[in-house]
């Protein structure tokens, strides 16, 4: 419906000139041209609309980033140079951009249109009615309108989400909504023409578009980044990506303050390096999705999306691109469909990350202190395990363990004070507390609630009392009652300041006090066992291997501190007659008898162990040679003096001695006891019931005494 021309000419031709240069002017037959900016040259279009009458034509040019758009009526043949029909140009200070303009063809009149490219840009046009053209420019607008509100709508509310839940994916989020909104505005032309912002822009130059752009994908690549973060996955992804928005921001500010001449030269290339920096977050979502992260589909969906709108912006600004109807549809309803649907994607991702991240915040708190409580149970449980190694009675063991509880409990629960009452177990009672200057006050309190205790260990029913008078502040007390066997009873009082004690915090109290008492009944079976194993049955003393083993460790103390050291071997005289005679029942009498005989001449360290059958060792420490002698002897007369009582009336069982002691030499227990075991056989050689010294220490000096007498 219309002609259209295009002429390149020089920038300093005025409109007179340019009439005549007809033959510069070529007939464009496409919708479309794209225009080079190219420094001292200008672009003419003559359109020479086609008689239509009774309607008004209009020519729309849409998506024109200029500097400089003038339009005049092409003067009839006698007239001035033409009539002004619209005018944008640049303001001396800077290069405002626009993109649709209206031009109405009065009359059939050619006009004639000077552009001044900013960039390599597309310009399409269209030709129809005023209502067209209306309709047109009005369906555009409302696109335009409804996705900037999209965009800055959402912006809004994640800000809103940004400072209530503080999650920096949100806050980058925001950022990328706010430059994708103003990259969009910018490259369409409609921020250029907002009232104040529009100058102001337009002051600062075309920079400021790839400016918007640059920061458009790091902020993009940001929030996608923080997503991966916030999932826990490839830290090392995390760090490439984190490194690429930096340097894509930094690109960006570098693009920003550079002059117009070098963004016309590096248009392509910037733009190539931008759609490659917008794609980052596509590949970022998308290797989640690739790994199983079902909300990253959507997002990588929504990325791609919006690559794709900014990508055509990019390259429609650079010229790679034809424009079509099609694309302002991509590029504005694509960035508000991806703005819109990553927040809605971003929002479920941040709430399934969030629950998942205080889910396990919980786990790790609630785990560290069941460890916490484990490691006490195992220190509880070690060191009454050691005290039962070293414990010889199992009141010792009791005691101990009960102190190691009140030790460990206020690491487990949070205590003022403590106490361990127990009554009537193994025939001990007990009064610990914790700290033990509390002691008074909580012996007083046992006084007071005696009843109620007795009553709640009878129960066997941990409970929390309420504080003791009017005082609803005063100190709260936790009652345990204890594993005591009836019918003694006991319990474990808790006591702290303020708050009643939870059921499970009397549980766990109960639990370590079970884990002492049971440390107590094993320790006390071991050292009974113990016992059992070290001692000679029928005498009551230690056995052959027990004794020898502390001997040795006698010999040892002796030989180290240098101090003398006695060993007797005794052994009773025909004892085989005595079996024989007066039944093995007597003999026996007799050995279990002896030790309680000979026990009273000792002192405690002495030692005296069954060897076996009917012979005894007896070990002296820090005595020698004639002190143990005297020993020895002061024994024989003691066993010679008394007279056994059998059926057959009171008998004289004699016993033989042999000393000997510690020599230099001397390598073993058990060779100082055979010294001692030879000596006596010296004895017995010499007619029995005496003393004999070892080989070695000179003569015995003591008498033989008379004979056994049965
Ligand atoms: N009743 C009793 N006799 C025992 C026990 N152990 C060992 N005997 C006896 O003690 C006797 C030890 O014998 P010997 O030491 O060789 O000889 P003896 O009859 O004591 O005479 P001399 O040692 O030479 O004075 C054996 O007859 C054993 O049976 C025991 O536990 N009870």
């Amino acid at each position: 419906a219309a002609r259209i021309e295009l002429a390149r000419l020089d920038a300093s031709m005025d409109l007179a000139e340019v009439l005549q240069q007809d033959g510069a002017f070529e007939a464009v037959s496409d919708d479309r041209i794209v225009l080079e900016p190219q420094q001292g040259s200008r672009y003419w279009l003559r359109i020479e609309p086609m008689q239509e009458p009774g309607r008004t034509q209009v020519l729309r040019l849409d998506r024109v980033p200029v500097s400089r758009l003038v339009a005049w009526y092409d003067p009839l043949p006698g007239e001035a140079p033409g009539e002004l029909i619209d005018s944008f140009l640049a303001p001396p200070s800077g290069e405002p951009l626009r993109s649709d303009f209206s031009l109405p063809l009065r009359d059939a009149r050619r006009i004639l249109v000077a552009i001044d490219p900013l960039l390599p840009a597309t310009v399409s046009w269209s030709l129809g009615g005023e209502r067209e053209a209306l309709i047109a420019s009005r369906g555009a607008g409302n696109l335009a309108a409804a996705s900037y509100a999209a965009i800055f709508a959402t912006a809004l509310v994640s800000l809103a989400l940004t400072l209530a839940v503080r999650e920096p994916a949100y806050r980058d989020f925001t950022a990328f909504a706010v430059l994708a909104g103003g990259f969009l505005a910018l490259a369409q032309g409609h921020a250029f023409e907002l009232p104040l912002l529009g100058p102001l822009l337009g002051a600062w130059g075309i920079g400021v578009l790839w400016m918007a752009a640059a920061l458009c994908a790091a902020s993009a690549l940001s929030a996608a980044q923080g997503l991966l973060g916030l999932s826990g996955r490839a830290p090392a992804l995390v760090r490439v990506a984190r490194a690429l928005v930096w340097t894509l921001a930094g690109f960006g500010l570098l693009l920003g303050i550079l002059p117009a001449t070098v963004h016309a030269q590096f248009a392509p290339a910037a733009s190539a390096v931008l759609s490659a920096g917008l794609l980052l977050p596509v590949l970022a979502t998308g290797w989640g999705w690739a790994h199983g992260a079902r909300p990253a589909a959507a997002q990588c969906l929504m990325w791609a999306v919006f690559w794709l709108a900014a990508t055509s912006q990019l390259a429609l600004l650079s010229g790679w691109l034809a424009d079509s109807g099609g694309l302002a549809w991509l590029q504005q309803g694509g960035t508000a469909l991806a703005v819109l649907g990553l927040s809605i994607a971003l929002t479920d991702r941040v709430i399934a990350l969030r629950q998942r991240a205080e889910a396990m915040q919980a786990l790790h708190a609630s785990s560290s202190a069941v460890l916490r409580i484990e490691q006490k149970r195992r220190e509880l449980v070690e060191t009454l395990e050691a005290s039962t190694g070293t414990a010889v009675e199992p009141s010792d063991l009791e005691w101990r363990a009960f102190r190691q509880l009140l030790v460990v409990l206020p690491d487990v629960l949070p205590l003022r004070a403590q106490a361990l009452t127990v009554s009537g177990y193994r025939g001990f009672d007990y009064l610990l507390a914790e700290p033990m200057k509390e002691k008074p006050r909580i012996c007083a309190l046992l006084a007071d609630r005696s009843s109620t205790l007795k009553g709640i260990c009878r129960a066997r029913t941990a409970m929390s009392l309420p504080p003791e008078g009017a005082d609803p502040a005063g100190p709260r007390l936790g009652v345990v009652p204890l594993p005591v066997p009836r019918p003694g009873w006991g319990a474990l009082l808790l006591e702290r300041q303020e708050g009643a004690f939870a059921t499970e915090e009397l549980e766990l109290a109960g639990e370590f006090a079970e884990l002492a008492f049971k440390a107590v009944e094993q320790g006390a079976r071991a050292v009974e066992l113990k016992r059992r194993a070290e001692t000679d049955p029928l005498s009551g003393m230690l056995n052959h291997r027990a004794g020898e083993e502390l001997l040795d460790s006698q010999l040892r103390a002796a030989r180290h501190a240098g101090e003398p050291l006695g060993v007797l071997f005794l052994d009773v005289d025909l004892l085989r007659t005595v079996n024989e005679r007066f039944g093995m029942a007597v003999g026996d009498h007799f050995l279990r008898s002896l030790g309680g005989n000979l026990r009273p001449l000792l002192r405690d360290d002495d030692l005296m162990y069954r060897h076996g059958g009917d012979e005894f060792v007896i070990v002296l420490p820090g005595l020698g040679i004639e002190q143990s002698e005297a020993v020895a002897e002061r024994m024989r007369a003691q066993v010679a003096s008394q007279r056994f009582r059998s059926e057959q009336g009171p008998i004289k069982i004699t016993v033989s001695l042999g000393v000997a002691a510690l020599q230099p030499g001397d390598e073993s227990a058990r060779r100082l006891v055979e010294r001692a075991a030879r000596a006596t056989e010296m004895a017995k050689g010499q007619g029995r019931n005496q003393v004999a010294r070892a080989k070695g220490f000179g003569a015995s000096a003591e008498a033989p005494d008379a004979p056994p007498i049965f």
